[in-house]
């Protein structure tokens, strides 16, 4: 398989008066084409600020500080804007979070394909733009007959979600970046759009990338999970590897909670100590101030990314040697 988004080193942060909010501090991943790819974390570790920066759609205090994001064999954060906007939606599609009210009221569903479209520099008349708009609606298993004419207020939230799945595949992207897809709708709802993402990457042969809070869902969809605290990947493996090795010790104490709910309500153990503050993180692994098995080293120096002999990438002092991979694995939580 080959890479499709390869993202080395991105930095991005946000300018407010108390100083600048180190969101996304040395981001380095590669996703592979038609692989399904899962960004988890705590609220507020800078999930959307990575997909954010990788699509270069940070709001207007946010800054790209370095980093490249190659899409194929093309960089794109040093495009122009004209070009980057041909590249979004065509090549790259993005769903943000929440967007459901961005659905403007005042207009029918069709209306929002045929802006889409225009946005794009494309027209269609319109028996054609209905025709597409059909088969995108269809592949969310929406109506199209009852929906293309509504108004969003007649839709239900669940609705309104599959309606931007629908409409960000107007331009058939070979990439579908999700902002957390699954949020704020109930569980059944929920349930429903993983299984009609996991329809999508089948049929249509697309790479999806998601973001959520909630790592069940990452453990539904995705082949691939990337671990987020802090503003740093701290893991990146296989979603298989995630559940039954996490590295670091925090996807640990992520993985150690969502097991113990599943199993034994009483073997919960939440991670102690709160997020640190993005305005003044930590020194060394920003994770120190609250990992078990923090050494004197991890005040010091950031932990960069590390590939394993087996392809697993952790970014953790504990496993930077290969000796002390073996040592580590008998300190796993229990
Ligand atoms: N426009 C902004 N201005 C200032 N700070 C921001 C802005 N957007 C995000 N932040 C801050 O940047 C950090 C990372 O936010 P981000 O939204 O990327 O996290 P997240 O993991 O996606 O969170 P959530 O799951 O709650 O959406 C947080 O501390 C957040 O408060």
């Amino acid at each position: 398989m080959k890479t499709i988004i390869k993202v080395e080193d991105l930095q991005a942060l946000y300018l407010v008066k108390e100083g600048t909010i180190k969101a996304a501090d040395g981001i380095s991943f590669s996703i592979l084409e038609n692989t399904v790819t899962a960004i988890v974390g705590e609220s507020a570790s800078g999930k959307s600020t990575i997909i954010e920066g990788i699509t270069k759609t940070l709001p207007p205090n946010g800054r790209i500080i370095s980093g490249k994001v190659y899409y194929n064999d093309l960089e794109i954060l040093t495009l122009k804007d004209e070009k980057l906007r041909q590249i979004r939606w065509k090549e790259i599609a993005l769903v943000p979070q929440a967007s459901q009210q961005s659905l403007n009221p005042t207009m029918k569903i069709i209306d929002h394909f045929k802006d889409t479209i225009e946005a794009h520099d494309i027209k269609w008349d319109k028996r054609k733009l209905i025709e597409k708009a059909s088969e995108k609606l269809e592949m969310v298993r929406l109506n199209p007959e009852s929906i293309l004419f509504s108004y969003p207020m007649q839709l239900s939230g669940g609705m309104k979600q599959r309606v931007l799945i629908a409409l960000s595949l107007i331009l058939e992207p070979k990439v579908l970046i999700l902002d957390e897809p699954t949020s704020a709708l109930d569980v059944l709802t929920q349930a429903y759009i993983i299984n009609l993402l996991k329809e999508l990457k089948r049929k249509l042969n697309i790479t999806l990338i998601f973001i959520t809070h909630d790592i069940a869902v990452a453990a539904e969809l995705a082949d691939n999970v990337a671990v987020v605290y802090a503003g740093n990947l701290v893991e990146y493996n296989s979603t298989n590897k995630i559940f039954n090795n996490p590295l670091h010790p925090y996807t640990k104490g992520l993985i150690n909670s969502i097991m113990a709910i599943n199993k034994d309500m009483s073997k919960i153990k939440s991670i102690p100590g709160n997020s640190p503050s993005l305005l003044n993180p930590p020194s060394g692994c920003r994770f120190h101030p609250r990992c078990v098995y923090s050494i004197e080293h991890c005040k010091k120096e950031k932990p960069l990314l590390h590939n394993l002999k087996d392809g697993s990438q952790v970014a953790c002092h504990l496993y930077y040697e290969e000796e002390r991979v073996n040592e580590t694995k008998t300190c796993r939580i229990s």
